[in-house]
């Protein structure tokens, strides 16, 4: 029987450091590797990321939008990808933001979260903005296999606020309201749920929302964006804990040397580690 994906990610974490890296064959990444951009420039990046990284980092977050802009040889390089990165023991989040309503965001939960599906991943990023009910198939799915969900809840980027942070009439606003779906979702769950949110790295103090949702708050910002792994504590508080950092192009642009992508993941995982011990 799967473990829940809270389990299993308290796990990976304990054991090989609190480190998300994410699978990002941005077109310039490609052009700095010495790559051309296509699909036999996105198979060797994707793989070398692999070989380099994938029995040492606990998560591994591929973006889907950089495999999909190549059509269906790149969601085939993908598919492979999840695989080998499961195989050698790393949790897959497939950042693919899906969000539509119901009926058809139970064909997206079928996608990711069946568990016989191609592109079968331990979670899956989701945006709620069709309202946080609109995710029920993919919820249920996620319990049914094991899996995880993370909610766009606090989003790192700027823009993001126009909406999250928008204030609804009972007082709280759309974020705070998302967090509050995923507390209720993740209840009584050890030692963390399977239902997470998306909180950006970059967003200063959030003392201001109640981040205690007894599940994994995936952070993005780190590196390229701007956030350290020393701000860590100052913006999620006691929640720290609970914090799945992720840094794509931070460690990326290391290829496309193997020991060069190792020593670099090595470097923020050792960061995180010792910001979040404090
Ligand atoms: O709020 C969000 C949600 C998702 N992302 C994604 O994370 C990575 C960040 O990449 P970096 O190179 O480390 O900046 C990327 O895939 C985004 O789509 C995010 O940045 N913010």
């Amino acid at each position: 029987m799967t473990l829940p994906f809270g389990t299993r990610l308290r796990s990976a974490m304990d054991e090989r450091g609190p480190l998300c890296v994410g699978v990002d064959p941005h077109a310039a990444l490609l052009d700095s590797w010495g790559l051309t951009d296509d699909i036999a420039g996105l198979e060797r990046f994707t793989f070398t990321v692999v070989e380099a990284l994938a029995d040492t980092v606990a998560v591994f977050k591929p973006q889907a939008a950089f495999f999909e802009r190549f059509g269906s040889r790149g969601v085939a390089v993908l598919e492979r990808a999840v695989g080998d990165l499961r195989a050698a023991g790393g949790l897959v989040v497939m950042d693919a933001k899906r969000g539509d309503i119901g009926s058809t965001m139970a064909a997206y939960a079928e996608a990711f979260l069946r568990k016989d599906s191609p592109l079968f991943s331990d979670a899956l990023t989701v945006s709620p903005y069709l309202g946080y009910g609109s995710l029920k198939p993919a919820v249920d799915l996620a319990r049914e296999s094991g899996a995880g969900l993370f909610v766009l809840a606090l989003t790192s980027n700027p823009e993001g606020a126009e909406v999250q942070r928008a204030v609804r009439e009972d007082g709280r606003t759309i974020g705070a309201t998302m967090l509050a779906h995923l507390a209720a979702e993740n209840a009584g769950e050890t030692p963390m749920g399977s239902f997470g949110a998306v909180v950006g790295a970059t967003l200063g103090d959030l003392s201001s929302f109640d981040l205690d949702i007894n599940g994994p708050l995936l952070a993005p910002g780190i590196g390229a964006q701007g956030a350290t792994p020393a701000d860590l504590p100052a913006v999620f508080g006691a929640a720290v804990r609970n914090v799945v950092p992720n840094v794509s192009r931070g460690v990326l642009r290391h290829g496309p040397d193997v020991a060069a992508l190792r020593d670099s993941a090595h470097r923020y995982a050792d960061e995180i580690r010792a910001a979040v011990a404090g």
